[in-house]
């Protein structure tokens, strides 16, 4: 491990790392910051969850004339929420620097965007469609970008971003520096984006697996109309601290959250139909621990860092192995552990085994839960309640009631009753899901084989399973 004091950071940013209880720099970190601050343009593979944002950010804004008060860098990221944290992960690190980011994206208004834009951020972090609108408008300029970064860079090389990065990265000035960072990085975007580079150094952070080991894997092969009911009885039995499922379409987010409220839970869906305000008010409530249980498109997928997340279901399987990396890195992050489990109707067992290969990852069969396990699980988080109580709390006060209670009543029914009491009572509210036709491994390896437009079909085309959908449309509103 190295020791950022090593890297001969500036005084300022070692001060903002300190108190973010940074000290040492993480693999991605090490080797890519002396890389950048000699000025090479970098592309950085490393796993979710290992610092990419920092690997950027420091040598980025090592780099800012803090004086001047024009945007000198750039950052480009796929989702507003995206944007919203990296803006803020960068200022935190530039706190003593004197510069300042301002994250722009979509849905957010125009007139007010201008107005904080006048006021001479040095850094912009902005969402592609936004960020062209301003160029347009002249209402950002970027004849003083030195450098550019595109974070979730695979994804922004897709089909559904790459004209506007090109269009992007076009208006600023040639000279500047192009640094690409992403935990995925197939191997034909890869050709891509050193097209867009002048003799890029590639970092990739060698790993096994393209997954978090931390993470540990599973899946529960089960048909389409038990998903849900099997969904309740895992988070009975678990009792996640913040959960994250991942469903295929917008519908089915809304009809999961919908039927996970129904049955009790603290959830809330986010998806890209909803409006602005109401996707960054469900993000801070899961932030805060008022959400549980976040039902979430693609558009959770990437870069979100949210403490806490103990775990990740893919209630649907993605298409594509890279989402289901970025997907299951919600979880494990910064060190931490973090358990994911994907539902994988029969059908669509040689998907999983594709995504198995892909990701070079295993995934440990589980047996779907049944309701007696579910009423036991629940129990027995009462009982691991119970038991703190005993060893942590002062109980004095309520022994004189428990003797009473027990000279009328013998011991094991008094201990039944308080714990019916403290546990959740289950509800078996019906809840219909409306089903999906099953991904198809043929369909998924036909497209592979058809080199990058068929790729990229995959990934944005129309039809049933386009995953991607609600990005598209995202893309011309932001
Ligand atoms: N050197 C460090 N020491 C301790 N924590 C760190 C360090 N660098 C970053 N972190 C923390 O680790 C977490 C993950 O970082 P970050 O979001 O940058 O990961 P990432 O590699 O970009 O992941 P993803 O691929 O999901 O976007 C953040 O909470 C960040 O503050
Ligand atoms: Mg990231």
């Amino acid at each position: 491990m190295t020791k950022f004091s090593e890297l001969s950071i500036s005084a300022p940013i070692m001060k903002a790392l300190e108190q973010m209880g940074f000290e040492e720099a993480t693999p991605i970190q090490t080797e890519t910051i002396p890389l950048a601050k000699e000025g090479y343009d970098v592309i950085g593979q490393a796993q979710t969850g290992t610092g990419k944002t920092t690997a950027f950010g420091i040598p980025m804004i090592e780099r800012i004339d803090a004086k001047l008060r024009k945007v000198q860098g750039l950052v480009v990221a796929p989702t507003r929420e995206l944007a919203i944290q990296v803006a803020e992960e960068i200022n935190r690190i530039a706190r003593f620097m004197g510069v300042r980011a301002l994250a722009v994206y979509g849905g957010q208004q125009m007139d007010r965007q201008i107005r904080a834009l006048k006021d001479g951020p040095q850094i912009v972090v902005a969402t592609p469609g936004r960020l062209l609108d301003h160029l347009r408008r002249r209402t950002i300029r970027v004849d003083h970008v030195k450098v550019a970064v595109l974070d979730e860079a695979d994804e922004m090389l897709n089909m559904g971003f790459i004209d506007d990065i090109r269009d992007i990265l076009k208006a600023i000035p040639e000279e500047r520096q192009t640094l690409l960072f992403s935990a995925t990085m197939p191997k034909e975007i890869r050709n891509i984006a050193t097209t867009l580079m002048k003799e890029p150094k590639e970092v990739k952070i060698k790993a096994k697996e393209m997954t978090v080991t931390n993470i540990e894997q599973f899946f529960i092969e089960i048909p389409e109309k038990f998903k849900f009911d099997t969904l309740n009885n895992h988070l009975d039995i678990h009792s996640p601290d913040l959960a994250i499922v991942f469903a295929r379409t917008k519908k089915r987010v809304d009809e999961v959250t919908e039927g996970l409220q129904a049955r009790g839970y603290r959830s809330e869906g986010i998806h890209g139909d909803l409006t602005q305000g109401k996707r960054m008010s469900v993000l801070n409530k899961f932030k805060q621990g008022r959400v549980d249980v976040l039902v979430a498109t693609d558009v959770a997928a990437r870069g979100l860092d949210i403490s806490g997340v103990t775990h990740v279901y893919n209630f649907d399987i993605p298409q594509d192995p890279e989402s289901y990396v970025h997907r299951i890195g919600r979880t494990g992050r910064a060190g931490r552990t973090g358990e994911a489990i994907s539902f994988v109707t029969p059908r669509e067992m040689a998907h999983l085994h594709l995504i198995e290969k892909t990701t070079k990852s295993k995934m440990k069969r589980m047996t779907p839960p049944t309701n007696q396990d579910a009423r036991r699980g629940q129990q027995q988080v009462t009982i691991e309640k119970l038991e703190k109580a005993i060893s942590k709390k002062d109980l004095s006060s309520y022994k004189e009631s428990a003797q009473q209670l027990l000279e009328d009543h013998d011991s094991v029914t008094v201990i039944a009753a308080a714990i019916s009491l403290l546990t959740k009572e289950r509800r078996d509210t019906p809840v219909r899901i409306s089903s999906v036709a099953p991904i198809s491994v043929k369909k998924a390896m036909n497209s592979k084989g058809g080199g990058q437009r068929s790729k990229n079909k995959r990934f944005y085309g129309g039809g049933r399973n386009n995953r991607k959908g609600n990005f598209q449309k995202r893309r011309k509103r932001d």
